[in-house]
C-alpha cells in the first residue's frame, strides 16, 4: 500500500523566551506531515527536531521531506535512517494514527482526556516554570490549575543568585509539591555538588536534578548519582534511542528523561523500554497537539505512571484554536 504524502513547515512563537543554559529559544519550528491512504483516511505526524539535543536539524528534516516522492510506502517509513530520529517519530506516528483511525482512546488510561490536546489532570503533569526569579510568582497559578510537580531551569544565572532563588522557591512550595531542577548540562562538577548538597536539605520536595553536567561528563554524573539523596536524571545524554542504550550499557540505572519526539522510531523505543525496565520520565519537546498525542500515547504504554509527565508546557504558547491544522492545508 502507498500513502499520499504532504508536509507543511510550522513556526510558533513562545509566549516568553525560553531561557536555558543552551541559550534563549523564541520560536518553535516543526514540520506537520500528512499521510492519506487509499481509503482517503488521513494520518498526521509532527517532526520537531532539537538539534542541540542531538537530533537532526530542521533543515535536514526539511531536506529529507523534500526528497521524498508524493507517494510513499510503510517500508520507506520504517527504513528512515537513525540519524533522523525526529523524522522517524513523525512518520511512524502518522502511520500509527492511520492504523488506529477512529479509535480516539484517551492516551492516558487513568485520565479523562476530554480533548486530545487538553492537558490530562495536572497531577500527572509537571509544569515548566520560567527561569530565574520569574519562577517565584509563576508557580501559584499553576498550582491553582492543579499542577503538583514543577520544573525550574538552573545554570542560566550566577550560581549564588540561583541558590538564593531556589531557597525561596522550595520553601514557598506546599509540602505536597515536587520540584525538578534542569541544568541542561550547564554546571561543572563542583557546582553540581553544591546544588546536590542544597537539594538534599529539601529531599521530601526535591524529585531530581536533570542533566547537571555536559553529555561528555557521563562518568561524573554516574559518580554523583551515588553520592547524594537527590536523584539525577539524564536528558541530553539520552536524547536518542542509541544514547539510551549506550547509557544503560555503561551502567546508568538512574532516571532517564525520554523525549519521544526526538528519541526516534516509536517501535524501537517500545522495544527498548520493554526490554529494560528503566525509570523513565516522559518529556515534551514543545510539540503541537499532533506530536503531543503520539508522545503521550507512548508515555501511556511505557511509563511506570509513577512520575509526572513533563508535558506541562501548554502555557508557553498562545492556546491554539483546534482549527489551526485545517489552516495548513
Ligand atoms: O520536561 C519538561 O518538563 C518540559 C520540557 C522541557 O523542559 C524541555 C524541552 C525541550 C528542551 C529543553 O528546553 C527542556 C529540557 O531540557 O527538558
Ligand atoms: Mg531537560
Amino acid at each position: 500500500m502507498t500513502y499520499k504524502f504532504e508536509f507543511r513547515p510550522l513556526a510558533r512563537k513562545f509566549l516568553r523566551s525560553l531561557t536555558t543554559s543552551h541559550g534563549n529559544w523564541d520560536i518553535r519550528e516543526s514540520i506537520i506531515i500528512r499521510l492519506i491512504d487509499d481509503a482517503a483516511r488521513m494520518g498526521f505526524g509532527e517532526i520537531a527536531p532539537i538539534s542541540w539535543f542531538g537530533s537532526e536539524t530542521l533543515t535536514q528534516a526539511l531536506d529529507f521531506c523534500h526528497q521524498l516522492p508524493q507517494e510513499i510506502t510503510a517500508k520507506e517509513i520504517f527504513t528512515i535512517p537513525d540519524d533522523l530520529p525526529a523524522c522517524q517519530f513523525g512518520f511512524e506516528s502518522a502511520l500509527e494514527e492511520l492504523a488506529t483511525k477512529g479509535n480516539n482512546q484517551c492516551p492516558m488510561p487513568h485520565a479523562q482526556c476530554p480533548m486530545p490536546n487538553a492537558p490530562c489532570p495536572m497531577p500527572h503533569y509537571s509544569a515548566l516554570l520560567p527561569a530565574k526569579q520569574g519562577a517565584l510568582n509563576a508557580w501559584q497559578n499553576l498550582w491553582e490549575e492543579g499542577y503538583r510537580t514543577f520544573k525550574w531551569k538552573i545554570g542560566v544565572d550566577a550560581i549564588a543568585q540561583e541558590l538564593a532563588i531556589f531557597d525561596l522557591l522550595i520553601r514557598s512550595l506546599p509540602d505536597t509539591a515536587k520540584l525538578r531542577l534542569d541544568a541542561n548540562g550547564g554546571l561543572n562538577y563542583s557546582e553540581a555538588q553544591l546544588w546536590l548538597e542544597n537539594c538534599d536539605k529539601f529531599s521530601e520536595k526535591m524529585e531530581f536534578i536533570e542533566q547537571p553536567l555536559a553529555v561528555a561528563e557521563f562518568a561524573g554524573m554516574l559518580q554523583l548519582s551515588q553520592m547524594y539523596k537527590t536523584a539525577i536524571a539524564l536528558d541530553e545524554s539520552v536524547a536518542t534511542i542509541a544514547q539510551l542504550k549506550a547509557a544503560y550499557q555503561q551502567g546508568w540505572r538512574g532516571i532517564f528523561v525520554i523525549k519521544p519526539a526526538i528519541a526516534g522510531s516509536p517501535s524501537k523505543l517500545r522495544q527498548f523500554c520493554r526490554q529494560y525496565n528503566i525509570d523513565a520520565v516522559f518529556s515534551s519537546v514543545f510539540e503541537t497537539a499532533i506530536g503531543r498525542k503520539a508522545a503521550l500515547q507512548l508515555a501511556a504504554e511505557l511509563s511506570q505512571h509513577n512520575r509526572a509527565l513533563g508535558f506541562g508546557t501548554n502555557h508557553w504558547f498562545e492556546q491554539q484554536e483546534d482549527t489551526w491544522l485545517e489552516s495548513l492545508w
